[in-house]
């Protein structure tokens, strides 16, 4: 039975699909402190968040089963996903369901902010009529500019065009060609800061973002600017702002995110031209649900030992390139564990070759499936698609992953090649017709071998007296050979023969095939 914690008020009818499974077991935490969360989450198999729960270093040291956490939203700041990576630990999010919401929460702060509407409900409640103080201003033909032209940023954009402002946008990530289909002219963010009347944020808080609008930003700023935050806290300098609405400069400015969270007190609080709403912006009924929903279905495929969807610590697969790449992830882990089984010394390098027709796919998942494969052979720890690059790195190996052209008589080659500090030893597979696995060379000897269960590798000299003799003394022990498998490159020469045997072959045995005239050596391989 897998233990699924969700914190943070995940909504529950979006959790059906992991309560439609039997082997998982769903608990529902309280807020719990630092320390709190410590001494539980080793029960965990997965955790599911929002943004309240902080998933630290020192947290996920203690999550010693944990498999997947699952943001159940787009921020993954509260989680420390290096920290998550190194253990080997799967994080991924829902980044499409409260898109929406958080772009109309975007909508509903600017307008409120220009038109006044907080203050003016306030006053009305406190038994006022009062026409004079809530002076707006229209959206129509005035300049907005928003910082971050992700998901949310464009969809704010949009609906802003259909009230007839002019967008302009900072994103160095978004081509002229994507914004221009937008209709909206990218600009660098000095320009921006200096031409809207309007501006929205909808950055991540990451090193690169955090107080990119600060003091030097507002002073660029024109006079009588509006700011709209619901993207995180912390990309705005809170004080800059406090300080260029005290001057005038900024005439109104509304906050969903705060640099500190929760927060009931900021000097921002006291001044009457601030609107703020308690981090809201997925807060939709709808959005809960898709969030809960999607996180839902991807704990469910992590802990299947599925693929998923939406990871943000392995590199994500669109559906199109997943079909083409999906097959050769389990050949790709088994040539990785069987050239792990026969190098020996110290390894140095690992070069990946791709050909055919995976010299121009999204090979990175494969070559990660192949680094699995050898270090799950050698090492104690766990090793998954998640830590397998940061192990191989840490280890000193030097991982090289080259695409070249067409192969010969393959559609498509993965050629795997080792390099220790005293061997050397390259093993090639391929798959037929879509589904089929092969091994087809071995340090460049031809074969074409069934990938699965136990084999015997035993590189030789091409003569007679030697095949017989080894399948003589291995079914002597009663052990059936179920393959076999020999290459050679030319008469007389170096060959190489690879046996599929149903049991592994008894050390024994293996050092009476090894006094065999012309055997050069002998290996036990699974798979
Ligand atoms: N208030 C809420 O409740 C709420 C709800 C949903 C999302 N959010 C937040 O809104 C933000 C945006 O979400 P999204 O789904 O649009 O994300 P997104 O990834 O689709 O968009 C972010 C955009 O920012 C750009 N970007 C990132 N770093 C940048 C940098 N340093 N300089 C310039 N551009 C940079 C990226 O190119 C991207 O286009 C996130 O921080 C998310 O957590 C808040
Ligand atoms: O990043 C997000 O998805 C939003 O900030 C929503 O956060 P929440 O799930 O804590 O409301």
């Amino acid at each position: 039975m897998k233990k699924v914690l969700v914190m943070d008020g995940v909504a529950e009818i979006g959790l059906a699909a992991l309560r439609r499974e039997p082997d998982i077991e769903v608990v529902i935490g309280e807020k719990m402190s630092e320390d709190e969360l410590c001494n539980v989450i080793g029960e965990y198999d997965a955790m599911i968040v929002r943004s309240a729960t902080k998933a630290t270093a020192r947290v996920i040291e203690h999550a010693s089963k944990m498999i997947i956490i699952g943001r159940a939203g787009v921020g993954i700041d509260n989680i420390d996903v290096a920290a998550a990576t190194a253990k080997g630990i799967l994080v991924v999010n829902a980044p499409d369901g409260n898109t929406i919401a958080a772009t109309e929460h975007t909508m509903a702060m600017m307008l409120a902010l220009t038109r006044n509407i907080p203050q003016a409900w306030a006053t009305l409640r406190a038994g006022k009529w009062d026409k004079k103080s809530f002076m707006g201003v229209e959206f129509r033909n005035k300049v907005l500019g928003v910082i971050g032209l992700g998901r949310i940023g464009s969809a704010v954009a949009k609906r802003a065009q259909g009230m007839e402002m002019k967008v302009v946008a900072y994103d160095p990530y978004i081509s002229e060609e994507k914004a221009e289909s937008l209709g909206i002219q990218l600009l660098p963010l000095e320009e921006l800061f200096k031409q809207a009347d309007f501006i929205t944020n909808h950055l991540p808080l990451t090193k690169e973002s955090k107080y990119i609008v600060g003091e030097k930003a507002f002073s660029l700023m024109k006079d009588g600017v509006r700011l709209v935050n619901c993207a995180r806290g912390g990309v705005v300098d809170e004080q800059a702002l406090y300080a260029a609405m005290k001057s005038g400069k900024v005439a109104g400015a509304a906050l969903d995110v705060f640099e500190k969270e929760p927060t009931t007190e900021s000097p921002l609080f006291e001044l009457n031209n601030f609107i703020g709403t308690p981090h809201l912006g997925a807060s939709t009924e709808e959005a809960q649900l898709n969030v809960a929903f999607d996180v839902a279905v991807e704990i469910v495929a992590a802990l299947k030992g599925d693929f998923v969807k939406n990871a943000v610590n392995i590199p994500s697969l669109s559906p199109k390139v997943m079909a083409v790449v999906k097959p050769y992830l389990t050949l790709a882990e088994k040539l990785g564990k069987f050239v792990a089984q026969l190098v020996g010394g110290r390894t140095e390098k690992i070069e990946i070759t791709y050909s055919g027709d995976l010299a121009s796919q999204d090979v990175a998942p494969i070559t990660t499936a192949v680094l699995k494969g050898f270090l799950d052979t050698i090492l104690q720890e766990m090793v998954n698609f998640v830590n397998a690059p940061t192990l191989a790195k840490e280890r000193g190996i030097n991982v090289i992953q080259q695409q070249a052209g067409e192969e010969g008589d393959y559609a498509n080659l993965i050629t795997v090649k080792v390099i220790s500090d005293k061997d050397e030893i390259s093993v090639a597979g391929t798959i037929f017709g879509g589904t089929d696995p092969r091994f087809v060379f071995i340090d460049g000897y031809h074969v074409d071998a069934v990938p699965e269960g136990h084999m015997l590798y035993v590189p030789h000299t091409d003569k007679p007296k030697i095949i017989g003799p080894v399948a003589n003394l291995i079914g002597a022990h009663d052990i059936n050979i179920s393959g076999m498998q020999v290459g050679r490159k030319s008469i007389g020469g170096k060959a190489v023969m690879l046996l599929n045997v149903d049991t592994p072959v008894p050390e024994e045995t293996m050092a009476e095939i090894a006094k065999i005239d012309g055997v050069q050596g002998v290996k036990n391989v699974s798979l």
